[in-house]
């Protein structure tokens, strides 16, 4: 039987366990607002626990939200078990979906001035997908190897993160999104232009590890073009 919505049902998001979804997408984007990657009600974070999917309201500090704050779908179906009256659900809600149906545990959507950055950097093509590529740094050991291989990427392999064009409205990006998945099988990120990024994992912990090893390639490679260095 499928729960009212409309009934609070706040036993799905009451938990004394810190490691429950509802209070760690809370702590995450907490810890994400001080890297700046949530700044001013933007980005955000969804967590897929079983059947149960975790989503922030929409357009809310991100950094300030509450586990009783938190909506949660159920992901068969697609119909909401809690909608929190006074919200809506994150704009990002269709993106992190996307996400899920590629078999990710969490999803982190930032607005990272360093993944922003990036995005001015690599031109775009015209008929073909952007990707921002780099080769030869550490960190790029912090990223998987791609959904079903075992393992991270080695110091020798070449990382690409494809780039798509921002939209008016952040669900209009869906179908670009869901293309890039389409056309990067193994990537764990899609870089927005003029935007920010999202990533995902196959957990919070590897989503977390990515997007943090992300943001320092990105910051890298900033600074690396600043004086003139090659990325490949
Ligand atoms: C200044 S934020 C603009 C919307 C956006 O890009 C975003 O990531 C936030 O979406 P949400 O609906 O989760 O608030
Ligand atoms: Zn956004």
């Amino acid at each position: 039987m499928v729960a009212d919505a409309s009934k609070d049902n706040e036993a799905l998001v009451m938990s004394s366990d810190p490691d429950h979804p509802a209070n760690l997408i809370c702590e995450l984007c907490r810890n994400f607002y001080r890297l700046g990657w949530v700044t001013g009600t933007g980005g955000g974070t969804s967590i897929k626990h079983n059947d149960h999917i975790y989503i922030a309201p929409s357009g809310v500090q991100k950094e300030l939200m509450k586990p009783a704050d938190m909506f949660v779908m159920d992901f068969p179906t697609r119909s909401y078990l809690r909608k929190p009256p006074v919200h809506k659900p994150s704009q990002c809600t269709p993106l992190f979906l996307a996400a899920f149906d590629r078999g990710a545990g969490c999803c982190i959507h930032t607005h990272s001035q360093w993944a922003v950055l990036i995005t001015l950097l690599v031109e775009r093509d015209f008929g073909k997908e952007a990707c921002f590529e780099i080769q030869h740094l550490e960190q790029i050991k912090g990223i998987g190897k791609g959904r079903g291989k075992v393992g991270n990427l080695g110091y020798f392999d070449k990382l690409r993160i494809p780039i798509i064009e921002n939209t008016a409205q952040e669900e209009d990006l869906t179908e670009s999104l869901e293309k890039a998945m389409e056309r990067y099988p193994d990537t764990y990120a899609v870089l927005v232009r003029r935007h920010g990024i999202y990533v995902w994992g196959d957990s919070v912990h590897k989503a977390k590890a990515q997007c943090e090893s992300l943001d320092y390639i990105f910051q890298l490679a900033v600074e690396m073009k600043k004086l003139d260095l090659p990325w490949l």
